[in-house]
């Protein structure tokens, strides 16, 4: 339950201090409101004050110093001016919640987009990606709900806390009758509230696995449905729809019970301090009116913030698990080296490098050596290491053991940022976004110009075919270029990757695609790079074998083959 507290005084910003200010405001106008409801009852029961308790008469001094005549009218606009006072403070109050609320959300969004994006590259490979999704979609406006109950059931918390003293004063034997009886009713309500949250809990759970399951189906529906095999998938679906079902109807369910149990066990509560009040302590009729009047308030009222806490406890579970993920990503944090300027004069060598994504080495003490202004090509079997090898030289991965050296200088000791904004990348892959051509190439980058876009795209081999698309570079490629063919988008990714004019390329299987004119334009192009730029292509296909400077057979016992026309550069 001290989860609830956790999330309001760990987010909210600003907002938060003012909503806590005008809810203490609005309940010491509460306060005030009720305290003058005892006078105006004394009043109307007991005019002269005959049998007007300790507290009735303490009022009256006061009101009496204070010039307020002892009559009913001037009383009841106390009572109702204070109880405006309090609406309007409440007002206060709830739009400053609702403003938190937002910049609750917002918030948790931009702290889990910006861990995730700075975490190392091996998280993404154990991460499913409908996770993410699930958190940052759903599991964000959960949690700033959570908030939002959470900033309630401490206003309403407040108020109880008001008339608990209120009651004090009036009669402390009376106080301590109504909130063990408030307490009482919320003992028993309790363990419906602990049932509320294992159920949101697995609701949750449920909610983020069906998203899982959609991301990656709908991901590679294309052969699905190409076997007619999306009915069996189905099944899949089936299965995780019906636990969601099953979780949201208990997690219902234990929330009603919870709610249609309070109003019984109030009135039980309440006949009991009647009963208490009226046969043993013989109070007397006003007393007892306004007494039950508080006692009832400050039963529902305590019975309001448990009912909060409640609500806040099945959202509560969405603001933790985003917290754990925002955890997970920033203890896997990528190193951020930040030492001496990278150089790609001489070359890339990787020397005597091993490395093993689990207790199996993929790289073995392997040395190679990429010679600047080149074209280098990594060949050899599926699954021998060659992307391992490239995402070595990225920084993307670590070695075990051993060096990846820039123009001799370990990787390790160079600003790695400086490092990748030299590189243009092409993975195997390709991942282009919902967007037109121009923003796939662009990134988003404000900066960069539709001619270069243009010439980009014309070394790539793209030009033609954009040119001739409905609206240009404005076209809308579809999701993950659905709407291009694998051959366009392999040339859509190439341009992304020429667009900053790179020192280092990196084609991994950039033309498998591509029919045997386009592959050996965009080949020879390629090769026209060479120069200013090194290039390091991983693929299978003759034309670059033969094109290439030096061949790496990778997992072979001799790494090294074909023409040998680059010089050694470590
Ligand atoms: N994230 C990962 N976690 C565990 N093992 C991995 C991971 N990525 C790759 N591997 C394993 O490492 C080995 C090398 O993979 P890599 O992708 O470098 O091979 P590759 O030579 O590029 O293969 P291909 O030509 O098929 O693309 C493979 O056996 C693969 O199963």
């Amino acid at each position: 339950m001290g989860g609830v507290f956790k999330i309001f005084l760990r987010t909210g910003g600003r907002h938060r201090w003012i909503v806590l200010l005008s809810v203490i405001l609005a309940t010491m106008a509460e306060g005030v409101g009720v305290a003058s409801l005892l006078p105006v009852l004394a009043v109307a029961v007991d005019k002269d004050g005959a049998i007007a308790g300790k507290y009735s008469q303490t009022m009256r001094s006061i009101l009496e110093t204070l010039h307020v005549p002892l009559e009913i009218g001037p009383l009841l606009v106390i009572l109702v001016a204070a109880i405006v006072i309090k609406a309007a403070l409440t007002l206060v109050a709830y739009r400053n919640i609702n403003s938190a609320v937002a910049d609750v959300a917002a918030d948790i969004r931009r702290r889990l987009v910006s861990s995730v994006l700075s975490v190392r590259w091996i998280y993404f490979a154990r991460q499913p990606v409908g996770r993410l999704a699930n958190a940052i979609s759903l599991d964000a406006s959960r949690a700033a709900q959570s908030f939002q109950l959470a900033a309630s059931a401490i206003a309403t918390l407040f108020q109880a806390i008001v008339y608990v003293i209120v009651a004090i004063v009036v009669s402390w034997k009376m106080a301590a009758v109504g909130l063990t009886l408030g307490l009482v009713v919320a003992a028993i309500l309790n363990p419906f509230m602990r049932m509320t949250k294992q159920w949101s809990r697995r609701q949750r759970k449920r909610t983020e696995e069906l998203v899982m399951l959609t991301t990656d189906a709908f991901a590679s529906i294309k052969p699905l449905k190409a076997m007619a095999r999306q009915h069996h998938f189905e099944r899949f679906f089936e299965e995780r729809i019906q636990k969601l079902r099953r979780a949201l109807r208990s997690e219902a369910m234990s929330k009603n019970r919870m709610r249609t149990m309070r109003e019984p066990i109030i009135i039980s509560m309440l006949a009991i301090g009647f009963y208490f009040a009226f046969v043993v302590m013989r109070v007397g009729v006003a007393e007892l009116v306004v007494m039950g009047i508080l006692i009832r308030r400050m039963i529902s009222t305590i019975g309001d913030v448990q009912e909060q806490m409640q609500a806040s406890l099945s959202f509560e579970t969405s603001y933790w698990a985003i917290d754990k993920l925002i955890r997970e990503a920033d203890a896997l944090r990528e190193p951020v080296w930040t030492g001496s300027q990278p150089t790609l004069e001489k070359g890339i060598a990787l020397d005597r490098v091993s490395f093993g994504y689990d207790d199996r080495l993929v790289l073995d003490t392997f040395s190679m050596c990429a010679p600047a202004g080149k074209l280098t090509v990594l060949s050899g079997a599926s699954g021998a290491g060659k992307t391992t090898i490239t995402d070595l030289m990225l920084g993307l991965l670590e070695p075990r053991s051993g060096k990846v050296l820039l123009d001799g200088k370990p990787l390790d000791t160079l600003d790695l940022a400086s490092w990748r904004r030299m590189i243009g990348y092409v993975p195997q892959e390709l991942a282009l976004f919902h967007d037109t051509v121009l923003a796939n190439i662009t990134l988003g980058d404000p900066e960069m110009d539709e001619s270069a876009v243009i010439d980009a795209l014309k070394l790539a081999g793209a030009w033609t075919f954009v040119e001739q698309l409905p609206e240009g570079l404005h076209t809308n490629v579809g999701e993950r270029g659905s709407r291009l063919s694998g051959g366009q988008r392999q040339r859509l990714a190439l341009a992304r990757a020429l667009v900053l004019n790179p020192r280092l390329l990196i084609l991994d299987e950039v033309s498998s695609a591509l029919d045997p004119a386009t592959e050996a334009e965009i080949c020879a192009n390629v090769r026209g790079l060479t120069g200013e730029r090194t290039i390091i292509a991983i693929t299978h296909r003759p034309i670059w074998l033969e094109m290439a400077d030096r061949v790496y057979m990778i997992g072979q016992p001799e790494t090294v083959a074909g023409p040998q026309r680059a010089e050694a550069a470590i």
